[in-house]
């Protein structure tokens, strides 16, 4: 594998933290990234098996994303563990050093470089991404992802990735917690120290694996669930009650009074940080069948 110092001493750049740039500069940690778009038990299994992680992966491999190439620490994981790599950098002096480093791996046909930002360019169908997100966009570019329905491993900042894993009734719990887990089941699997990256960030950072699944709630219309629980969660000390009445500028609601009367009082008397994400589909069914939601 090549040394993360050596590839920056190579590409003869320093990371910009005003550009997002923390490059992960720990073999281990970079070693056990991609180890994580196995499944819990898939890593219990090979651990005591006690064979090399990147030789023994057992995941969809075959075409892996990853946002934020940097100097190429990590695509050089990826690629030692994946058919195919695709590698998006916004930064032009890191994509041209990109293209020259893994030269011989682009020629093959195993690794393509696409140079821009994430949120715009178009992304390959890919099986799996596994990504030290820019933390500036992580958040955008994470509800880019997920809706792919993919196995995705991402590093994000540790709060950040601490809401997104929270259950209901949890100080963290929010509107983050249940729109990603409307998509997929979210993993915490392990906490990266500061001076795992060079320079290190401000804060800790966490990887969070996040299986796609089909929630265990039906919706109708994914937007309007999605806007309601965004709208709820604007009035996280209010009862449901009140928030349905005070968010209508959010929701679009015409009737909010009429969603009042038909639901459950139980609900209604609730927070928003109490309601779990089916109990929230509930409402939001119900938003839309008497709540006259106007432009849907
Ligand atoms: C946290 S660094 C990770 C670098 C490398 N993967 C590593 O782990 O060492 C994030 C990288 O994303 C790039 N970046 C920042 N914003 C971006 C965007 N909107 N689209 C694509 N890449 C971006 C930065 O230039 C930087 O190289």
């Amino acid at each position: 594998m090549r040394d993360p110092d050596d590839l920056i001493a190579r590409a003869g750049v320093r990371g910009d933290p005003d550009h997002d740039q923390h490059f992960l500069v720990d073999d281990r940690v970079l070693d056990r990234l991609p180890t994580y778009l196995e499944s819990e038990a898939q890593r219990a299994s090979r651990d005591a098996s006690g064979s090399d992680p990147l030789d023994e992966i057992d995941a969809e491999t075959s075409h892996v994303l990853e946002i934020g190439g940097g100097t190429g620490a990590l695509t050089d994981r990826l690629l030692a563990v994946a058919d195919e790599v695709t590698v998006v950098e916004r930064d032009r002096v890191l994509a041209a050093f990109l293209r020259e480093e893994f030269r011989e791996e682009i020629d093959a046909g195993r690794l393509t470089v696409i140079e821009g930002d994430a949120l715009e360019v178009e992304l390959p169908d890919f099986s799996a991404s596994v990504s030290n997100l820019p933390y500036g966009v992580s958040s955008e570019i994470t509800f880019r992802l997920l809706p792919e329905k993919r196995p995705l491993v991402l590093m994000f900042q540790q709060e950040f990735a601490e809401r997104m894993v929270a259950e209901p009734g949890t100080s963290e719990y929010g509107r983050l917690s249940v729109s990603t887990q409307h998509y997929a089941e979210p993993e915490l699997v392990e906490t990266i120290p500061k001076e795992a990256f060079s320079p290190p960030p401000a804060v800790q950072s966490a990887v969070v694996r996040l299986e796609p699944r089909d929630p265990d709630y039906a919706v109708d219309d994914e937007d309007f669930f999605l806007r309601f629980v965004k709208a709820m969660f604007t009035q996280r000390r209010k009862t449901i009650r009140n928030a349905i009445r005070n968010t209508t500028h959010i929701t679009n609601l015409g009737a909010p009074d009429a969603v009042v009367e038909a639901a459950d009082d139980e609900l209604l008397q609730k927070r928003a940080d109490a309601m779990t994400p089916s109990e929230f589909a509930e409402l939001a069914t119900l938003a839309l069948a008497v709540g006259e939601p106007e432009g849907d």
